[in-house]
């Protein structure tokens, strides 16, 4: 129990305070968890016997205000679960006690029932405008005291309920929306995922002028593999080079996905065509190291792959599926010019224009 003010015995109540009654305040299992109460009243006398009254109710924690500023300092400091506020105390009053209340838990609710002398109507609306939650006028019952705290204890507990499980919910949809986006074989992004994140990093990229590049690789000679392995062999293949491709996409915002069948796409973020050829010559160099072995390949005992490459400073002509194409026919040159090698569109084009020349 804190004890703010006037630390000494308790006095007796006098018989206009609140009576001890037999009324609990804890009656289900889910109401025994523990509960904080702050009385901010100015009154010694009729404070101990609200004091009183709450633990023996079984309330587990009490703490005490004489005043409008020390109860400001509680109820930031401890975040009681409910507080019990006069209205006439010295200095700051209690509709500026419970504003100012409200005002330091955006988004979060303390249940604030006022408990005062004051009994117009008026009193009553004002404490509700301030932000009371209910209004008791003295001396109160303790059973309707203990009634009431029931009560906003339930809603508290249901609103809480609720916060939980929309945090639950969330968290759910979330991973829903993971899996959704996840290609089961090889954990990478899948395609649905590609297109949703090429899409909004051509709309970055365009908005900060800034170089994209995308990269798309297919296996060589897969189907030899599977011929000669058998597909779980080649399943187990596919997780492999995930595996490596999300090793090789070191920046946080790189995006190694699967594009379908053995083809896979690397969506770089500000990455430049020196950039790009850089992440090329370093995802190869991988590939041999790892140098997962290929039975039937005429291109050596060791798997490989081609790569084709395109990147720019996206325009509002650029879109992804310009972007797929153009990286498209360059893989399809590195395929033709022999496989095993990265190719880039724009470096291809400046090369035929060189020729041209
Ligand atoms: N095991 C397995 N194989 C797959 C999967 N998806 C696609 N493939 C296989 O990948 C192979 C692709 O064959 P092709 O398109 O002819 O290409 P390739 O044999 O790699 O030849 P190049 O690309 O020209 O080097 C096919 O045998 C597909 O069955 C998969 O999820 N698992």
């Amino acid at each position: 129990m804190v004890l703010l003010k006037e630390t000494a015995v308790i006095p007796t109540p006098p018989p206009s305070a609140i009576e001890p009654t037999a009324a609990r305040f804890t009656s289900s299992h889910a109401e025994n968890a523990p509960f904080s109460v702050l009385v901010v009243e100015d009154q010694a006398s009729m404070r101990a016997s609200l004091v009183k009254e709450l633990q023996h109710a079984g309330v587990t924690e009490v703490m005490e205000a004489a005043d409008g500023q020390v109860a400001l300092q509680l109820f930031k400091l401890r975040r009681p679960d409910l507080v019990l506020l006069d209205i006439r105390l010295p200095g700051l009053d209690g509709y500026g006690v419970a504003h100012q209340m409200r005002e330091s838990e955006p988004g979060d609710w303390t249940p604030i029932i006022f408990l005062s002398g004051l009994d117009t109507d008026l009193d009553v609306w004002r404490g509700i405008e301030s932000g009371g939650d209910d209004y008791l006028v003295k001396p109160v019952k303790p059973i309707v005291l203990v009634a009431k705290l029931r009560a906003m204890r339930r809603l508290l507990d249901m609103r809480r309920r609720l916060i939980s499980m929309s945090a639950e919910l969330h968290l759910a949809n979330q991973r829903l929306n993971e899996m959704v986006e996840m290609d089961a074989l090889t954990g990478l992004v899948n395609r649905r995922g590609f297109d949703r994140i090429l899409h909004a990093e051509i709309i970055a990229a365009r908005r900060d002028g800034t170089p994209l590049t995308l990269m798309l690789c297919d296996l060589d000679h897969f189907k030899r593999y599977n011929d000669s392995c058998g597909h779980v062999k080649g399943d187990e293949c596919l997780r492999a080079i995930g595996k490596l491709l999300r090793e090789v996409c070191m920046r946080p915002r790189d995006v190694a996905s699967r594009y379908g069948g053995e083809e896979f796409a690397m969506i770089l973020p500000k990455t430049p065509r020196s950039g790009a050829m850089t992440f090329a010559r370093a995802l190869g160099k991988m590939l041999r190291v790892r140098a997962l072995p290929h039975p039937d390949s005429p291109l050596g005992e060791v798997l490989t792959l081609s790569g084709g490459i395109t990147t720019c400073i996206p325009d509002e002509s650029t879109s992804a599926e310009s972007m797929v194409m153009r990286a498209d026919q360059a893989l399809y040159a590195a395929k033709a010019q022999g496989r095993d090698r990265f190719f880039s569109f724009e470096m291809q084009m400046d090369t035929i224009e060189q020729r041209g020349n």
